[in-house]
This record gives structure tokens, sequence and C-alpha cells, in this order.
């Protein structure tokens, strides 16, 4: 059981459950504005999650069980099965690459199979909504008790991190960035590198924005400083999220992720991957099972507008990477850690 409890303060969140609605703090728009987008039905948190207003696996899963619930308690007095049923099918269209999503659904979907009337439904689909976003939060806290067991850091020290993996991508506190948040908290953080993470800058608009409101000490870097910062021994560990773990402890996880793994290795600095067991696929063998999201190329020629690249210049930009279970030295969940994972470590903690 996590040393503490997940009634704990929470600073920064990414999302507000009003019962009728759900409101997002458009990610977008951060760190230069706070604007919180209300979504009142199943097909705007669809658009909200397609759109990154609300982005990261565990926070597209939680954000996608508030949509069902929402679909319940909007449905007209017709066919309201169907009506929950197609919004279902629409949220599991709206990005492609975290389990979360998925797994969410099938769980919302299981609560709503057994109700018998809207009703109960409405009520039933709302409660499950928030379990999954309260057991989201305990993950994360539990997850940072099982990280620090496998560090065993004897004094403060210095990690990188990659993308957002905190309250803004989670139901709170986070999944990397809850391990780096216990780090501070326990005094054994020296500094936290966060890499920008282009081409969508979730690290300098992102993590660096809840790194310094905690008062957390960060240094924001160019992904491509992360080798020259692992070559002058400065960190101990490089610490990830994730989006897709498959059977064989393969990683699907932010652009450049794979990138830090093989330099990692060759610094010999250790490298964990930090994610609860909804974003575990033990249906998928192996990483190159994944689909891996391919977002528009604006993302990369372009920045709020202002041109970066000639403008019909052909672009490549896959959101997400695969590192091999090879490169990573443990999976850490709430149900425990996975050193030098493979199948058989993984079947252990999720078969
Ligand atoms: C704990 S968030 C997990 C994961 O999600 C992010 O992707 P995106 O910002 O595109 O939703 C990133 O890969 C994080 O590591």
């Amino acid at each position: 059981m996590a040393k503490h409890t997940a009634n704990r303060s929470m600073g920064t969140v990414a999302l507000r459950w009003q019962g009728d609605s759900l409101e997002l703090l458009d990610q977008r728009l951060l760190p230069a504005e706070e604007h919180w987008i209300k979504a009142e039905g199943a097909s705007g948190v669809a658009q909200c999650i397609t759109d990154m207003v609300v982005r990261g696996a565990p926070a597209i899963g939680i954000s996608a069980a508030y949509g069902v619930a929402l679909a319940a308690r909007h449905a007209g007095a017709g066919d309201w099965r169907a009506e929950v049923h197609k919004a279902i099918d629409e949220l599991a269209q709206s990005r492609p690459t975290a389990v979360n999503l998925f797994w969410a659904l099938e769980r919302m979907k299981g609560v709503f199979e057994r109700c018998e009337s809207l009703a109960e439904a409405t009520r039933q689909l709302a409660a499950e909504a928030v379990h999954i976003h309260e057991e989201d939060l305990a993950a994360n806290l539990a997850m940072a008790d099982h990280a620090l067991e496998v560090m065993a850091p004897e004094k403060a020290m210095s990690v990188l991190t990659h993308c957002n993996t905190g309250a803004l991508a989670t139901g709170g506190y986070g999944t990397a960035l809850g391990v780096i948040r216990r780090l501070h908290e326990e005094k054994l953080l020296s500094r936290v590198y966060a890499d920008e993470t282009r081409p969508w800058l979730q690290g300098s608009r992102l993590t660096a924005w809840e790194l310094t409101r905690d008062n957390i000490p960060v240094t924001l870097n160019a992904d491509g400083a992360a080798a020259a910062i692992m070559a002058s021994g400065k960190v101990k560990w490089v610490v990830v999220g994730a989006d897709r773990i498959t059977a064989n402890g393969d990683v699907a996880n932010k652009i450049g992720t794979y990138n830090l793994a093989v330099l990692a290795r060759h610094h010999k600095v250790g490298f964990m991957v930090v994610a609860p067991s909804s974003t575990v696929d033990m249906a998928l063998a192996s990483g190159q099972d994944i689909p891996i999201e391919e977002r528009d190329g604006t993302e990369v020629r372009e920045i709020r507008g202002i041109p970066l690249a000639p403008a019909g210049v052909e672009v490549f930009n896959p959101v997400f990477d695969v590192t091999p279970a090879s490169l990573i030295d443990a999976i850490v969940t709430e149900k425990g850690a996975v050193r030098n994972p493979n199948i058989t470590g993984m079947r252990a903690l999720f078969a």
C-alpha cells in the first residue's frame, strides 16, 4: 500500500468532473494561458482527446471514462443503449496508441452491460469513471514507492525525463513525474533535466511548468542535448512514462524515448519506465504490434502558426516510438517492478 494516501492535496490537475460535464485544462495553450474547456458530451470529450486538449495515456483513459458517463447522462428516452455504445465507439476512435483509452472503455462497457435502466446506467457509469480516476491517482503514489525501492538512492541524484508524465497526463501526481516528485519530497533529488520533447513540446510547455510550480529544480534542455548530459555523468536515471507496454516488456512512448534508451545503455545510466497496469497490453506479443500514431506534419513545420520549415516540405511525424525490453532496466507499475523485463517477468505480474 502506498505510504501516502490518495487524499493528499494535489496541485495541478488536468481535468475536473462536474457531474454533467467534464472540464479540461487546454494543454495546447500552456504555459502561456490556463484556459478550461467544458466538454458536455462524449463527442466533445473525443474531440478534446484527438486535438490533445487533454493528453497523456492515463488522462486519456480517465477522460474517455467520463465521456461514457456523459453519454448516458445525456441519452434520450429512445434507444439509449445504442446511443451509449455509439459514444464508446466514437471515443475509441480518438487516438490509437495509448491502451489506457481502450482499457477504460472496456471497463465502462462492462459496467454498462450490467445496467437495466438508463437511470441506473447514469449513476453507475459516473461512479465507475470516478473510481478509475481515483485509482489512477492512488496507483501513481504507489508507483513512486516501488520506483524508489528499485533506485535505492543513498544520496540526492539527478535524473532526466522526456515528454510530460505529470498531473497533466494522469489522474494527479504523475507516473515518471510522480517518481520525481517523490524523490524531491524525500530530499533525494538534485535536479531534473527535462527534454523539451519536440515537436509538441510537452517537456518545455508542460513538465517545466508543473515542476516550476512545485519548486522542483528543473533544467530544460533541447532533445539533442540529452546525450551530452548523460556523457557528463550528471544523471543516474532516465525516467519516462509509457503509452502501451506489451507482453514481452517492449514499450511505446513519446517519440525520442528509444533514442534515450540507447544513450542510457551506452552511458551506463539506468532506464526506468513508470506506468500503471492500465498501460499494460498483454494481448500484444511485442512492440512491433503497437499502432503508432502519426500526426499532421504542421506540428513539425510550424509552432503556433509560425513557419519553421518550407511550407510544402514532406514531414514524418510519428508521435511515439518503441523501446525494446532489452534496453529497459525496470518497468515500474502500482503492482510492483519488473526488473530487466521479459515475458516471464511480465507474466509474473500480469498473468
Ligand atoms: C503518463 S503519460 C504517458 C505518455 O503519454 C504521452 O503522450 P501524449 O502527450 O502524446 O499523449 C507521452 O508519451 C507520455 O510518456
